[in-house]
């Protein structure tokens, strides 16, 4: 059990129009993100559960061929950011993460894959794979915008406010990723993925049934400090709370948000720790939708957070970023040093 709370979007879709029900739906999300920064989004009317363990289904038939099928589309190949990562090959907090992966990034213009995340995808050659990923990135990338409006509410944005956020995340250079997690063997002191945040904006997860897996770490005063957190950023690992599981729910994706939304609310929003412990015999499958700022957009603290934090005293303005130069920063390392993508 999880006390993570549910949220159902439905009210906020195009073809529903009552207001009182998006305000209630907004409010949710304001609460959920204030509280938790993580929720479940029940996107059951938007979307046919069958879409999504369809992408769960293909990602487990990808990551069942042979090693050198799968090393044929590693992105090695090409920025070192679009394509396969091998087994172990991600490293957060200084562990190797006990996963594999396949991410593809938004298209670029141009592409230059000697440049940094300037590459192309890859996409394996089992049928359908291509066809049923850009289509479920259409439908995220759409949600995406339904949940940001409804969130802009939620902050108590005007209308104009929130034009001018949309404006950041209209272009979203966003990123979507297939990871096949074996168990992670008993005698093993690392994780499936270690503990950390989502850099960006929104993330949708979408994963297969298996429990206890993902973990999300609750803050709560007089609680112990983050347990296992070895490596983390010294304000991070000194945070206080404990893991709660985050299991999947038929309908639902796992909702939560990125450090754009602690810079864009002044830290009113805190995006918040996660971990996979996969300890279970099966092979596990996730589709991470990670629906990013623009990549030129200048994520800077909003006005409408400043005026819910005027009544609680002062706090300082957090610094503003280029989201692509932050995202740079992020994954830089992988060009340099061999490391992952969730490492700080
Ligand atoms: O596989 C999961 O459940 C979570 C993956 C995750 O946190 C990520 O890719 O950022
Ligand atoms: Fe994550």
């Amino acid at each position: 059990m999880s006390s993570l709370p549910i949220i159902n979007i439905a009210p906020w879709l195009p073809q529903n129009t009552d207001n009182t029900a998006r305000e209630a739906i907004s409010k949710a999300l304001h609460a959920a993100c204030l509280e938790f920064g993580f929720f479940y989004l029940d996107i059951s009317e938007y979307v046919d559960p069958a879409v999504a363990d369809e992408l769960a289904t293909l990602a487990r038939q990808f990551f069942a061929l042979p090693q050198e099928e799968k090393d044929k589309i590693s992105l090695s190949n090409q920025d070192h950011a679009r394509g396969y990562q091998r087994l172990k090959e991600n490293v957060t907090n200084g562990k190797a993460d006990n996963h594999e992966g396949l991410d593809f990034y938004r298209p670029v213009e141009n592409p230059d894959k000697s440049r940094p995340l300037w590459g192309e995808n890859q996409f394996p050659s089992i049928p359908d794979f291509k066809d049923k990923y850009e289509a479920w990135v259409e439908k995220m990338k759409a949600l995406g915008l339904i949940v940001m409006e409804a969130m802009a509410l939620g902050l108590g944005m005007t209308p104009e406010e929130w034009l001018e956020l949309r404006s950041q995340v209209d272009d979203s250079f966003w990123v979507m990723r297939a990871i096949g997690y074996p168990p992670l063997p008993n005698d093993s002191d690392g994780f499936s993925c270690g503990a950390h945040k989502d850099y960006g904006c929104l993330t949708f997860l979408y994963a297969d049934p298996t429990p206890s897996a993902l973990q999300v770490f609750l803050r709560q005063t007089g609680g112990s400090v983050v347990p296992d957190a070895a490596g983390l950023p010294a304000e991070q690992g000194a945070e206080e709370g404990i893991w709660i599981n985050a299991d999947p729910l038929p309908g639902c994706v796992v909702c939560n948000i990125g450090e754009m939304w602690e810079i864009w609310t002044n830290g009113l929003y805190k995006s918040t720790l996660h971990r996979v412990v996969h300890r279970s015999s099966n092979y596990r499958v996730s589709v991470p939708f990670f629906f990013e700022p623009n990549f030129d957009a200048r994520v800077k603290p909003l006005a409408a957070a400043n005026r819910i934090q005027g009544t609680t005293g002062t706090v300082p303005d957090k610094q503003p970023v280029v989201y692509g130069e932050f995202l740079m920063a992020k994954v830089g390392n992988n060009f340099t040093g061999g490391k992952g993508r969730y490492d700080d």
